[in-house]
């Protein structure tokens, strides 16, 4: 890179740490101008995150959502992610995905494919979508085989306090009502403590019927990210960040708080406009 472009970068790095805080027990809060800045870091946050984990592991496990999340992880098809990430090593997941066809509108794994797995060499073995052409329970039960399947060769590593499934990197976005993966508010399935993955037919959100990752499943993550763009989510991030009291602990965006691992989470400035922190204000 030209050394004014390291000083350009490095400047926009100063001013991005002087916006963002260090967020205690919810995590680290990255706060970014524009969802370009934004999507230069999150690209940047996963090429480091699968470096270490090929280093130390020899795989990258990494667990999508849908959403606008996918769009935002767009730089990693570009250079110099293209053609630094060791692309053979990842394995792929979904924390939630919608119990439709993979080639259906509405489909997670149509989205990713569609708008980055296509453009990145990722071996189509390693891919690991749900059955479509199973019940909601019947895909959720198969789904959590596979993955046994795969924490038994540690493609997948294991959590050592939960025996649960423990992914490099799990990626979620978060609807305005503070749901994530498929996990929305007061609905059972954020009780559940047993599964690694359920299923619900009666999602707030169309379509219905969804298998999602539990919490323990994604508390127990060696690193959580959770991407929130837009005003529409200000007060849900607020719930879920923020020491409000008791209201906000049924959230389940705030239910997301891995044991272990680390929480980060990647704000614009709309979607952090109602954070109680000083340091984000202009
Ligand atoms: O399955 C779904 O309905 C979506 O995938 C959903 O869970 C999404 O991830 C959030 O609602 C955030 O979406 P946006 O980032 O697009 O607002």
């Amino acid at each position: 890179m030209h050394v004014e472009a390291h000083k350009k970068r490095a400047v926009k790095l100063i001013e991005r740490m002087a916006l963002s805080g260090a967020c205690n027990h919810r995590g680290e809060v990255r706060l970014h101008e524009s969802l370009d800045e934004l999507s230069t870091d999150l690209a940047d946050y996963i090429a480091e995150l699968s470096e270490a984990s090929v280093k130390e592991r020899g795989v990258f496990a990494i667990a999508l959502s849908g959403g606008s999340l996918v769009g935002l992880m767009r730089k990693l098809c570009d250079a110099p992610f293209n053609k630094t990430v060791d692309w053979a090593k990842w394995y792929i997941f979904w924390a939630d995905e919608r119990v439709v066809a993979k080639n259906h509108a509405d489909s997670n794994y149509k989205l990713a494919k569609d708008g980055l797995l296509s453009k990145m060499p990722i071996i189509p073995s390693h891919v690991h979508s749900i059955n479509d052409s199973m019940t909601a329970e019947e895909a959720a039960n198969d789904y959590e085989f596979v993955i046994r399947q795969l924490v038994k060769t540690r493609v997948v590593s294991v959590s050592e306090i939960s025996d649960c499934p423990k992914f490099d990197l799990i990626l979620l976005g978060m609807g305005p009502d503070g749901h994530v993966a498929s996990l929305f508010p007061n609905h059972s399935v954020l009780n559940e403590r047993d599964e690694w993955v359920t299923f619900i037919t009666d999602s707030s959100k169309p379509p219905p019927e969804r298998i999602t990752f539990t919490l323990p499943v994604i508390n127990s993550a060696s690193n959580v990210a959770v991407v929130v763009t837009g005003d529409s989510k200000a007060e849900a991030v607020h719930l879920a960040i923020d020491d409000v009291g008791p209201d906000s602990l049924s959230l389940p965006a705030r239910m997301v708080q891995p044991m272990k691992g680390k929480l980060v989470w990647f704000l614009d400035k709309p979607a952090a406009s109602k954070l109680d922190r000083s340091q984000f204000s202009e």
